[in-house]
Parts: C-alpha cells; structure tokens; sequence
C-alpha cells in the first residue's frame, strides 16, 4: 500500500515545524527519513501515522485518508514504532508483543506474536517483565509488537538509536526484510551509513522542509550532508557498499573538494 503525503504542514507550538513536505512510500520499499535534530522528521512521521493534525495538506494510505479508513482499518493499515519508547505495563515481553494483534482482535500470543519475537530474538525473555529489560532490548521488544501488527505500513522512529552494533544490523536487516516482503517501510535515523546501505531512498530534511529526496548516493553528496548537519564526512566503500562518517564540524574542517564520482 502507497502511503502519499501531499504538500503537508505541521504546527507545533505555534510555529510550522514542517512545511509544504510531500513523500510517498511505497510497497516493497525501505525509505530513510533523514536531517539533522529538530528538522522536523518526527512530526512527518507523525503526520504519516495519523496522530497529529495537519495545518495543511493530506496524507493518504492507498488513496484514501485516516478519517476515510476509520480507527480499526487504520490500526490494521499501520505500525508506528515511537521515539524511545516507554513501556508503561510491567506485562511480561510476550504479551507486549501480543499487544500488536490487537487491530486484528487477537487478544493472545497467535503465530504473528511468536513471528516478531523470534525475529528481534526476544523468544528466550518472555516470560521476563517489560519492566525488567535492558534500554536496547525494550527498544527491540517494541519493535516486535510493531512487527506483530504485520500492516503493510510500518512507520519506526529513530528504530536502532539504543541499540548495539549487533543489533543495529539485526534491526536494519529486519527492517529491509519486511519491506521486500510487501511492507511500506519509513524509518527515520540518524546514521548515515546504515541508511545508505540499507535504505532505498532517502528523504533529506532540514529546519522542516525537505531538501532533498532520492538514491542514498544522490542524496548524500558531501556539500549536502554539509549543508544539513554541518559536519565534513568520510567516505569509502567496502563491499561494494558505501559507508560514511562524520568526521569533522564543518566549520573546523578544512576546505576540500567533493572528490570525483
Ligand atoms: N510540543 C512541541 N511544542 C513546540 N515545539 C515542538 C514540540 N514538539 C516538537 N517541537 C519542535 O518542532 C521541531 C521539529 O521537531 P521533531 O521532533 O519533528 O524533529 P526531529 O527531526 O524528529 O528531531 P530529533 O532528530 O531531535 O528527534 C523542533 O524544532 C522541535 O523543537
């Protein structure tokens, strides 16, 4: 299913955080929201979760908007993974997980449950109180109960930013995965190799606009990571894939020139 954003603003305390920003995402697709902090990446999200009211615009879930699909159908047609999320219940992991399955009225761990804690390799805790897990692993069991709502959006906010070098790759491939299998994947992050390598496109924000959108090697060019971050980066290729570190502030960097494609 194509979720479309069309010319949408969002206000937040009186001020527009995000401006006249259009996007789709489409099926099978694995696409990185990216841009420097307060650019405006969560609002989108938000936006595209239905959880905020625009200022202007609509956002579209296969043509028809939120109000059109109706709360159940939307909680069937989405997954949104929160910002650090909190875990309010001490319910044991597996019920969390299950929790996922509610838009489909199971109340209960049923295959679907079982499928996303096996694949975020949560299936030996649980048992184990939500309450009880390290940062990373709450990080990976609300991944799974989005996973478990198997929708064919999936919508995560900044999914690997607690989690080990392990587990970042874990989470990069799962999330590719689910977008091979059919899923429209956007997930905002913030490094830049693993959105280079792992996402199909890349929609670049800066100060609530988007800058640029496009290849990870069209977007990423050194003047415009510059330009967004502020920072001089590093690049080189292993692999045949690309990578790219932040190396210096720019305006400690010394001049240079992008070199040659
Ligand atoms: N409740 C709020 N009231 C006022 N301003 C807000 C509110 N929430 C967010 N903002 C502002 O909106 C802008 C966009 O915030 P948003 O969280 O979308 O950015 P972001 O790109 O996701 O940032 P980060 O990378 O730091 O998570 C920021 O300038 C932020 O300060």
């Amino acid at each position: 299913m194509i979720v479309e954003a069309r010319g949408i603003s969002v206000r937040r305390g009186g001020a527009l955080v995000v401006q006249d920003f259009s996007l789709a995402a489409r099926p099978g697709e694995m696409l990185g929201l990216i841009g420097p902090n307060g650019a405006g990446k969560t609002s989108v999200l938000r936006a595209l979760a239905a959880l905020d009211p625009l200022a202007s615009g609509t956002v579209t879930y296969g043509g028809r908007t939120a109000d059109d699909l109706g709360r159940r159908a939307l909680g069937r047609t989405l997954a949104y993974l929160p910002q650090s999320g909190r875990i309010h219940w001490p319910l044991p992991v597996e019920e969390m997980v299950a929790l996922g399955r509610l838009p489909h009225g199971a109340a209960s761990v049923d295959a679907a449950a079982e499928r996303a804690m096996d694949a975020v390799e949560l299936t030996p805790l649980r048992r184990r109180s939500a309450g009880a897990l390290s940062g990373g692993e709450r990080a990976r069991l609300l991944l799974a109960r989005a996973l478990a709502v198997e929708a064919p959006v999936l919508l995560a906010d900044e999914p690997v930013a607690a989690l080990d070098p392990y587990h970042q790759l874990q989470v990069m491939e799962l999330l590719r995965a689910t977008a091979r299998a059919g899923t429209a994947v956007v997930a905002v992050l913030h490094d830049l190799t693993l959105a280079a390598r792992f996402c199909d496109r890349l929609a670049l924000m800066k100060e609530g606009i988007l800058i640029a959108e496009g290849a990870p090697a069209a977007v990423l060019t050194t003047d415009r990571v510059a330009e967004a971050y502020g920072v001089t980066v590093e690049r080189g290729e292993f692999g045949g894939e690309p990578f790219i570190l932040p190396w210096l502030r720019h305006d400690r960097a010394p001049d240079r020139k992008e070199p040659e494609a």
